[in-house]
């Protein structure tokens, strides 16, 4: 069986390049690659499809086709469209349903390869797979990873700055795509129920999909990489620990050295509300005699120093936290370096959960959340948003804290009970990782339906194609009967 993944953002390369280091680039790249990559473990033959890009400040993806992380039945496939440079997702609207499904369609004319399914990621992979699929008259699955709703929702896009945050995001195009993509495919595929039931709810999508049709839907918790998160402490450990001691020598008072610590790790995106969590932690004494804050980057030495690196929203946001710290004197009491990959992240993770420290992720919107359950994994207790999937993957708070990420106090207070109470988070958060959220799963949830769309694909034309033979004998009875 061949299965297309179709993702025409970001990108995909044997180095994992630029996770997180770009909105482009993060748990969506990591959920496509896992799961392709178990399958393919399965027997299965994957095709990731994404773009062509050949620029200099964008290496690696220049290359039409490659074996993806060793393993012979995954490849990438990129497919030029949109010129060649790179294009953030915002951007790719206009070549989606033109130079990339003709691209596409071109690659497999000339290999002369069937592809039995295709699974489509975000909106831009939907509307491609809803053309696509008609085309090679096979079934697709929509994943959405984040729609556009509830981040229009949680902008505040309104009738009067839709024309400006349009501008930006070309939300129009995104609801339209997404609209298009959970109707035609033959599943939606969701991380947790409250996706399906709230998020695919909004009435943006009303009319494109019955939420309450079973048939379309189909909940697949995502998994943790337990190779890269475990929550046992290596040797490498120690070489992550110097590294990040150097920083918290070069930024944290010595007498407050010794303290547990909440850390920070998503990508900078206005949506993952660093600022909440910065000022629960500047508007809280008692939370800042017990914890330092960290707050993870990439690409940034010394944010104290120099940031200039930083373009558009990342410098926005890099500069309300410089504010905030500022306004509230929290020099000694704050950490910020670069940590560089997921090997290095979960290293880090292991690092603070020695120092008994806690995750912090306070999004406005949170669809589902992957940091999180890898975060728990690697030993850190959970606070975490309960906007979106992370109040299914903490259980209301039975696994981890779940917060109001726009109430300060709730996060302050939500940060010191999990502080408080590491061990215990410690304890039940790997557990619950450990027990309900692994790549494997994930992949035979894609497989399991799938094939059980094939199936009765099969049947229905087998069905059809009795049928048509019936008809046809019996016309055929006819003329020589003479009638
Ligand atoms: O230096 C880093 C830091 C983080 N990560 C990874 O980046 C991913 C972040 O994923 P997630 O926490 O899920 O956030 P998003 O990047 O926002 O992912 C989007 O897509 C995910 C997969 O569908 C959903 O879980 C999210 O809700 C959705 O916002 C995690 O796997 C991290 O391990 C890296 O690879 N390198
Ligand atoms: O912020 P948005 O546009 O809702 O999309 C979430 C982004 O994060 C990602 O995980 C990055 O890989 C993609 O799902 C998407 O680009």
């Amino acid at each position: 069986m061949r299965i297309a993944f179709i993702n025409p953002q970001g990108n995909f390369d044997n180095n994992d390049s630029y996770w997180t280091q770009h909105p482009d680039f993060g748990g969506q790249l990591v959920y496509v690659k896992e799961v392709a990559l178990a399958l393919g473990d399965m027997g299965i033959n994957v095709d990731i499809i994404t773009r062509k890009i050949v620029d200099d400040n964008w290496k690696g993806f220049s290359k039409d086709v490659e074996i993806y992380h060793g393993n012979p039945n995954v490849r990438v496939i990129r497919i030029p469209f949109g010129g060649y440079k790179f294009l953030k997702k915002e951007e790719l609207w206009p070549y989606i349903a033109n130079e990339f499904v003709d691209g596409i369609k071109e690659f497999y004319k000339k290999e002369n390869t069937k592809i039995d399914a295709i699974t489509t990621h975000y909106a831009d992979g939907g509307l491609t797979g809803s053309i696509l699929s008609n085309i090679f008259d096979v079934p697709f699955t929509f994943t959405a990873h984040s729609l556009g709703a509830q981040k229009m929702d949680k902008l505040g896009v309104n009738g009067e700055n839709f024309i400006e945050f349009e501008k930006r995001y070309n939300f129009s195009k995104r609801i339209f795509a997404e609209r298009i993509a959970m109707n035609r495919a033959f599943v939606n595929v969701v991380s947790t129920e409250q996706e399906r039931f709230e998020q695919y709810s909004h009435r943006f999508y009303k009319g494109a999909v019955d939420v309450n049709d079973d048939n379309k839907f189909r909940v697949i918790p995502p998994g943790v990489n337990t190779k890269v998160f475990t929550y046992e402490y290596s040797k490498e450990d120690d070489l992550t620990k110097e590294y990040i001691d150097k920083y918290l020598l070069r930024d944290i008072k010595s007498d407050r050295l010794n303290l547990q610590y909440v850390v920070l790790s998503s990508r900078f995106d206005k949506k993952k509300n660093h600022k909440g969590a910065v000022l629960s932690f500047a508007e809280n004494k008692k939370l800042q005699e017990i914890a330092n804050l960290v707050i993870v980057l990439r690409n940034v030495e010394n944010p104290f120093e120099d940031y200039s690196n930083l373009k558009g929203e990342e410098k926005e946001i890099m500069d309300e936290i410089m504010d905030i710290i500022k306004k509230y004197n929290l020099k000694g009491k704050i950490s910020m370096f670069p940590i560089n990959g997921q090997k290095q992240l979960a290293s880090a993770y292991r690092v603070f959960s020695k120092r008994r420290s806690v995750f912090c992720l306070t999004a406005l919107y949170e669809p589902f959340g992957l940091a999180p359950i890898e975060a728990m994994y690697a030993g850190l207790a959970a606070v975490v948003t309960k906007n979106g999937g992370t109040l299914e993957t903490v259980d209301r708070g039975k696994y981890g804290v779940a917060v109001d990420p726009e109430n300060i106090k709730d996060i302050s207070e939500g940060l010191i009970y999990a502080l408080n109470n590491f061990e215990m988070f410690k304890k039940i958060g790997i557990e619950r990782a450990e027990s309900k959220y692994t790549w494997r799963q994930t992949a035979k949830g894609y497989l399991d339906v799938i094939e059980k769309e094939l199936e009765k694909r099969e049947k229905i034309s087998d069905y059809y194609y009795r049928r048509e033979n019936e008809e046809y004998l019996i016309i055929k009875m006819k003329g020589l009967l003479g009638e």
